[in-house]
């Protein structure tokens, strides 16, 4: 039985859910792949616990933090193989999530980040770093999470080339857009959003399309190798929308959508977010408030397109598919 120790940084929503999905894999892990899976290590941004052997979970999984077990030092004291990064997204600095991550593969450990920005600062340093260490850096959880993004560009589209993808990647801007359309108020369907969990705690990050911008971008340099900057990304949002356009859009029997799109022409890759309109029949308007999705054209696999749901449970199941695929490759 191989043992695995794990610390997961930013212990709010979805890392709790990260936390819980593990707990009830326990038996799955060891059956399929001689797995012994401990959490040893949690912080959020004031406090945390370490504990080598595993941490202390009660039966109503809350755990006795200690204030200042976080930041400088956690990652070394954790003595952890695999690092779970599920902090705030900051892509104007990278934000702790960075500081975590390159810990981590610096000390030989995988990372699996589901904040986004410390990809976007410097997804092409981190995975660098990886490969001089010999350990993975996973970012299912930061592309979209449930919804299939970088491992179709990087798994089964492999040796295709993908001229085009454009996805509805962000669930709040798609949640609010269908809202609206339905007759609720901006203001009251980012409030739903934020309640649902899926709006980010300042949800102007994903209103104004940082959010998408986020993604393309790394999905821009993590699967066609480019080296974009989130300043390179014209952008759109879905603030400024107006009742007025509500009704037209009504009118026109078309259905509004914010989309990520990166476009791949013999190697110069380009992205956006672009807010766009469709007819009914075309399968993004069938995306409703709860989902996302994503279309990809390829040069001999044609075209794509998945659609799922969104949720922080999704998000936290995403993250685990990374971990569950540095499970496969070692137990090979
Ligand atoms: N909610 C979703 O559906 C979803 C989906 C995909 C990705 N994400 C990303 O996951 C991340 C977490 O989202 P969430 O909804 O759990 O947010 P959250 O606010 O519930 O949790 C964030 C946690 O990070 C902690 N934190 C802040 N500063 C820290 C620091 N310096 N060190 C350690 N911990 C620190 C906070 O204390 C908090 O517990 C975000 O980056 C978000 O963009 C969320
Ligand atoms: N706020 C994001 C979740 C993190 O990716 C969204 O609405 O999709």
């Amino acid at each position: 039985m191989k043992r695995w120790n794990i610390a997961i940084t930013g212990f709010g929503a979805i890392g709790k859910a990260v936390a819980q999905i593990i707990r009830e894999r326990e038996q799955h892990y060891r059956e399929l792949y001689a797995a012994d899976i401990r959490i040893v290590a949690v912080c959020g941004s004031r406090a945390g616990l370490i504990d080598h052997d595993g941490l202390p979970w009660g039966t109503d999984s809350a755990l006795p933090l200690q204030p200042g077990v976080t930041g400088a030092g956690f990652i070394e004291g954790s003595h952890a193989n695999v690092l779970i990064e599920a902090g705030p997204t900051n892509f104007e600095t990278g934000g702790s999530g960075y500081t975590y991550i390159r810990q981590a593969l610096s000390q030989g450990m995988h990372a699996i980040s589901i904040s986004k920005g410390a990809l976007v600062f410097d997804y092409a340093g981190l995975a660098d770093l990886a490969k001089a260490n010999g350990v993975q850096l996973k970012i299912s959880g930061a592309t979209s999470a449930a919804l299939p993004t970088i491992d179709l560009l990087q798994y089964n589209l492999a040796g295709c080339q993908v001229l085009e993808v454009e996805g509805i990647l962000t669930a709040t801007t798609n949640f609010v857009l269908s809202k609206m359309m339905d007759g609720m108020s901006f203001d009251d369907a980012v409030a739903e959003a934020k309640r649902l969990g899926i709006a980010e705690p300042d949800p102007r990050f994903d209103v104004e399309g940082w959010d998408t911008a986020c993604k393309v971008n790394i999905l821009a340099n993590a699967g066609f190798g480019a080296r974009l900057k989130l300043q390179d990304i014209p952008r759109d949002g879905i603030d400024q929308i107006s009742p007025a356009d509500i009704q037209r859009w009504k009118a026109e029997g078309v259905v509004p959508k914010l989309i990520g799109r990166i476009q791949n022409d013999g190697g110069n890759t380009k992205a956006s977010v672009e807010l766009k309109t469709y007819p009914l029949d075309h399968p993004f308007s069938q995306v409703t408030a709860r989902m996302k999705a994503i279309r990809v054209n390829t040069d001999v696999m044609g075209e794509i397109t998945a659609i799922g749901v969104t949720s922080p449970l999704a998000t936290a199941a995403a993250a685990l598919k990374d971990f569950e695929h540095l499970l496969m490759a070692a137990h090979r």
